[in-house]
């Protein structure tokens, strides 16, 4: 034989495993990204074609996703402990597992007035912003005479682990879609919004105040909606911004739906309590629009991508 085999390994990368842990109403997020590489006696696999050794890479999927039913996810090492010891242990062939774990860290939504029956003390329950993800952005266009002061932020991730539905919408011959009467709502928000000052450079807005108080106004009315659907949630989340200031004449938002599919375990005879998720990244919906002060010319492009 000209040619040998040399290290090889293989599994099913990124395995995004979302798992809820519900204390009561308060809800506890682990979100993994979570990478098998499994090797042992895989020769006859790659010189004739026999699967006789190998375990598929779509099994490696299912395990992480009934483990994390089955073990829960204390930590992402141990995890990967109960996973390695797993494919080493039941399969003969196989005597090496690697598993890659990537950990997503989540923080509570705060929230100050304690104004909603969704709020705690000084947290929501249920209501989480992805850590350290967020950009803030601005546009500054001037003409000599006038201002345009455009600002707001691109990827922060939200999630609402309840308090979501999705039902009564159109349903036509292509439409599979089930009802969801409890859901996670994931989005990455992407936010612009327009200063009315033009022109009185002696009355400026304070530019960093703004910005957080109208961030502050987004993350509440995201956390305190119980929504029906995203453009319901998005549309709360604009319109308590021009509510509460003043400075701030329009809004629009780009919202990517975050699906969250709940894995079916009754094949491995778990049941799925709206515990383990699938996160996918693709394809997803995306909710766009626009919220104005009533009477105010729209000038935020549809399409803000590049702003
Ligand atoms: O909040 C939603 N809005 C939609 O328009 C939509 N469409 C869909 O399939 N799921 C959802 N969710």
């Amino acid at each position: 034989m000209p040619t040998i085999l040399g290290q090889n390994q293989y599994g099913k990368a990124e395995n995004r495993v979302v798992k809820i842990t519900r204390d009561g109403d308060t809800h506890h997020i682990k979100d993994l990204n979570v990478s098998v590489a499994l090797s042992g006696d895989m020769d006859d696999v790659h010189y004739s074609g026999s699967n006789a050794n190998v375990l598929p890479t779509d099994t490696t999927k299912n395990t992480v996703f009934a483990f994390a039913k089955e073990h829960g996810i204390e930590s992402a090492e141990q995890f990967g402990i109960h996973l390695a010891r797993h494919f080493v242990s039941s399969q003969e062939p196989i005597h090496r597992a690697r598993i890659r774990i990537e950990e997503y860290a989540w923080e509570r939504i705060a929230t100050s007035e304690g104004n909603s029956k969704f709020i705690g003390a000084d947290e929501v329950k249920h209501s989480f912003a992805r850590k350290g993800m967020e950009t803030r952005v601005s546009q500054i266009t001037y003409d000599g005479e006038n201002w345009e002061v455009i600002s707001g932020l691109k990827d922060l991730t939200v999630m609402n682990s309840t308090n979501s539905e999705f039902w009564g919408y159109v349903k036509d011959k292509y439409t599979t879609l089930k009802e969801a009467y409890d859901r996670i709502l994931a989005t990455d928000v992407s936010a612009r919004w327009r200063y009315n000052w033009t022109s009185d450079e002696q009355h400026m807005p304070n530019w960093e105040k703004s910005y957080e108080q109208a961030r502050k106004h987004m993350l509440h009315a995201f956390a305190e909606t119980y929504s029906l659907s995203l453009q319901q949630t998005l549309y709360q989340m604009g319109s308590r911004i021009i509510n509460s200031r003043s400075e701030i004449d329009e809004i629009r938002f780009s919202l990517p739906n975050n699906h969250h599919f709940l894995v079916d375990l009754e094949p491995f005879g778990l049941k799925n309590d709206n515990e383990v998720y699938f996160a996918a990244d693709r394809p997803y919906g995306l909710i766009e629009a626009t919220v104005l002060r009533d009477g105010v010319e729209p000038k935020i492009p549809v399409d803000m991508t590049n702003l």
